[in-house]
């Protein structure tokens, strides 16, 4: 599928890094480095401006990696790029680790899944289908 894209960033489209990738890496614009403190959250440019297909959205993710040696993750995971949106796209970085943490200028911050979805139209009734589950749920099955 053919996305339209503008890039106001120094660097190259984003791109899968292998031929089965779902995620698209995204890169940090900064002017100078990014300092996340503990706890601390920040959106950072991407530089980035794209224009999805009616019924596709994107979806930003962190990256393994980064979560796990640096305790970086994306706060509002999976973040949702509505296709109407023409806005930069920004990734809402959060540092959940105990130490400050630096961003580059040009790091890899996040993954950009695109993804299909539904418009649903609600069916508005007074009672739905019964089911074997019911309303059993948060660990409710193997329970005796
Ligand atoms: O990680 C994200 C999440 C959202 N957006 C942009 C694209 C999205 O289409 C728009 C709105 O996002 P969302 O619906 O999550 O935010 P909201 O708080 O509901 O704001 P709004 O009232 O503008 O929808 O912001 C980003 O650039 N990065
Ligand atoms: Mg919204």
């Amino acid at each position: 599928m053919k996305v339209k894209i503008v890039n106001k960033s120094p660097f190259s489209l984003p791109e899968y890094q292998t031929e089965l990738s779902a995620g698209l890496d995204l890169r940090a614009v900064l002017e100078d480095g990014v300092r996340l403190a503990p706890l601390e959250r920040k959106l950072v440019a991407t530089g980035l401006y794209i224009e999805l297909p009616a019924g596709f959205e994107a979806q930003i993710r962190p990256r393994s990696g980064m979560a796990f040696k640096q305790g970086i993750t994306v706060l509002n995971s999976p973040g949702t790029i509505d296709a109407d949106y023409r806005g930069e796209l920004k990734v809402l970085l959060v540092n959940l680790s105990n130490q400050e943490v630096v961003i580059e200028h040009g790091d890899r911050v996040a993954q950009m899944v695109i993804a299909k979805h539904e418009k649903i139209e609600w069916v508005e009734s007074e009672a739905l289908t019964e089911t074997k589950r019911g309303e059993g749920g948060y660990g409710s099955t193997g329970k005796k």
